[in-house]
């Protein structure tokens, strides 16, 4: 099995709905480094699990859509405790997307998997796996 990275960044505010979470119920920010992670049990014709390139602009354009903004005032995370657990489902469910949609080009065809990881500090990290 192959397995191609790209990494990102994206800058939040939330807050969290629930007593369990204390402080973290009042907004506060989050700056997350974000890994997706293809995998594939074979390469393209040009030897690559997909293209790095494409791999980035899509990533980053998933992130554009909620970077710098406060969490809770967008509808589409309403009612939702952005967890990094969340947040992780999130960004997999928009790349498997534009993977079906053929945004990452044909090599994208033999993705089998898709890995996302969010530290949300050097301390914590989540991360969502998932088949396509
Ligand atoms: N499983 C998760 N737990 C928590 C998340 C999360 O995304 N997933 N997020 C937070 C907060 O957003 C923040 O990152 C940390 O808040 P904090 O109040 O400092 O929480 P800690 O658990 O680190 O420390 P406390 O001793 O509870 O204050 C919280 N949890």
């Amino acid at each position: 099995m192959y397995s191609l990275t790209v990494a990102d960044h994206v800058m939040v505010a939330h807050s969290f709905k629930g007593e369990e979470f204390g402080p973290a119920q009042r907004v506060h920010g989050a700056t997350f480094v974000v890994e997706a992670e293809f995998r594939a049990p074979k390469l393209d014709r040009l030897n690559l699990l997909i293209d790095i390139a494409a791999a980035r602009v899509e990533l980053r354009k998933i992130l554009d859509s909620f970077d710098y903004n406060n969490l809770d005032e967008l509808p589409e995370f309403a009612g939702q405790n952005t967890s990094t657990e969340f947040l992780c489902h999130f960004i997999h469910g928009k790349l498997a997307e534009a993977i079906r949609a053929g945004r990452f080009g044909e090599g994208a065809k033999g993705v089998e998997s898709i890995k996302v990881l969010l530290r949300e500090s050097p301390l914590a990290w989540a991360a969502c796996e998932a088949p396509l």
